[in-house]
């Protein structure tokens, strides 16, 4: 039965909640290197080192909606959002990286795809930096180059010039952490660098200074114009102790969320600023332990604790699962020196109902314990969650994911009506079946189910899009027996 997880039964959403779907551009657009798009960083890893992903696919294709957005955007209306969240790539806007040369077709691709949505009252929110970074850029070292903080700008301007008249909700970064931990430490996504516990921190240091540029240009130079809002999208494995009661273990949650979470999220939402205390800490420590002259992540000097506090309109929170802090200690997969290193804390995923992803089982209730977190360490902001799903094998009749949506939206009322948590929307992760990153299509998230192998790409609605429907149009959770897996309902 699609069940409840508090005392109360809450399903009606309060007045003004808005519903949203989300993609990425490298995991929907296809078109890698048609009309000017240049190479990204995801093009050059699924192309020169395939072994890399699950199932050998890549985004060349991918849902082909370069060509297809109509149909996307008709989904879209079928579903009944309020709000459509997508990225732009920036290879296919500025395809040097710089804005010596705007590619016309990019240009064009998006103005035609916020028609299409601003023809149907939906409103785009929409995502500047969704991991796809040229090739180009990260030639000259990337994330991990400070020079980035004026490419970034430069590359924001261009969007909020051209499109800030049909765009009014911008995001600047998608999940900071996947951007330095894994891509600039820990080799699981694009460029792959590998240099734990070094480049995802010279990472986060240009990123959270270029997403302070790109806030401050909004305010200075667009937001009078165009009235918009700019945000960011942070995520969440959110930790808990395995055992309530052991005080070690809750004392180390603790330091896990504010290395997961607060690493990007203590620095922009609290009125100290700065990168967390005790991670400033723990790694200076084990940074003199591993013999380094200076600690490999350094704290913001006075200009930039308030040069990057308060550049955020809304908290974006990505969420989909939580896992457990079993004890102190070093990861035996802890690499050295290494962000989990740094930690210092022992974590397992054992807990909750199995996905198709290894790093996500069903928590509902950690998501209502990190909202409450958000709300008590961050001067209760008003808060969007931007992406929150549930991935299979590829079933239509996908009432895991419906059960999944049921349980994660009642710990948003639970929290919003118990708690009084300011969360204003929601997004589901994801329109249609996409590439999965690493995972490729072997793990699809999609409310539609895309066919890879029919080249017209065919996007057929899961039970799953019956649900959102009913959802966006009664602004309630459905409860009818057509929702609710037969084989559950006999027993
Ligand atoms: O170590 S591996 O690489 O073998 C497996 C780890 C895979 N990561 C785990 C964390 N996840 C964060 C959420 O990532 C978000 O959620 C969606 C589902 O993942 C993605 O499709 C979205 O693009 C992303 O914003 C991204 C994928």
């Amino acid at each position: 039965a699609l069940s409840q997880t508090s005392s109360a039964h809450y399903t009606k959403f309060p007045e003004g909640f808005t519903f949203g779907v989300a993609t990425a551009a490298y995991q929907i657009e296809g078109a890698w290197n048609v009309s000017g798009k240049s190479e990204n960083v995801w093009d050059r890893l699924t192309h020169t080192r395939p072994d890399m992903i699950a199932d050998g696919t890549n985004g060349d294709i991918a849902c082909d909606s370069y060509n297809r957005y109509r149909e996307d955007v008709e989904e879209l209306a079928y579903l009944g959002v309020d709000f459509y969240r997508f990225s732009l790539s920036w290879a296919r806007i500025l395809p040097t990286g710089q804005v010596n040369y705007l590619n016309p077709d990019g240009i064009r691709y998006y103005n035609d795809l916020l028609e299409a949505l601003e023809a149907k009252n939906i409103e785009p929110l929409v995502t500047l930096f969704h991991w796809d970074l040229p090739q180009s850029l990260q030639d000259l070292g990337g994330w991990a180059n400070p020079k980035m903080i004026e490419y970034f700008r430069d590359y924001a301007d261009v969007c909020f010039r051209e499109f800030g008249d049909k765009i009014k909700s911008w995001i600047t970064f998608n999940e900071p952490y996947e951007i330095c931990e894994d891509a600039y430490g820990d080799e699981k996504k694009a460029p792959a660098v590998n240099s734990h516990g070094v480049g995802n921190y010279l990472c986060s240091d240009t990123l959270l200074k270029a997403h302070a540029e790109v806030y401050h240009l909004y305010n200075d130079t667009y937001r009078s114009k165009q009235n918009g809002k700019v945000m960011i999208s942070i995520n969440s494995i959110w930790y808990e102790p395995k055992d309530p009661e052991n005080a070690e273990q809750v004392t180390l949650a603790e330091v896990a969320n504010q290395f997961k979470f607060g690493w990007f999220a203590h620095p922009i939402f609290t009125e100290e600023g700065g990168y967390p205390s005790i991670m400033v800490e723990n790694v200076a420590r084990q940074s003199e332990a591993e013999g380094y002259p200076r600690p490999r992540l350094e704290q913001f000097d006075e200009y930039w604790i308030q040069r990057i506090k308060g550049t955020s309109d809304f908290l974006g929170i990505n969420h989909y699962t939580t896992h457990l802090i079993t004890g102190a200690g070093v990861d035996p997969v802890a690499k050295s020196p290494s962000w989990l290193k740094d930690i210092g804390a022992l974590t397992t995923m054992e807990v909750g109902e199995e996905s198709a992803s290894e790093w996500l089982r069903v928590v509902p209730t950690g998501f209502a314990n990190l909202l409450r977190w958000c709300k008590s360490s961050y001067n209760d902001p008003p808060i969007y969650i931007t992406e929150n799903g549930v991935s299979d094998r590829g079933t239509l009749q996908d009432y895991k994911r419906i059960q999944y949506f049921n349980d994660y939206l009642t710990e948003i009322l639970n929290v919003i009506y118990e708690d009084g948590v300011n969360v204003l929307g929601y997004t589901a992760w994801t329109l249609m079946d996409n590439f999965e990153w690493r995972a490729g299509f072997s793990e699809r998230f999609g409310l539609y189910y895309v066919d890879i192998n029919d080249p017209a790409l065919p996007r057929t609605p899961k039970l799953s899009a019956e649900y959102y429907r009913q959802l966006t149009n009664t602004r309630e959770l459905p409860q009818d027996d057509r929702f609710k897996d037969p084989a559950v309902r006999k027993q």
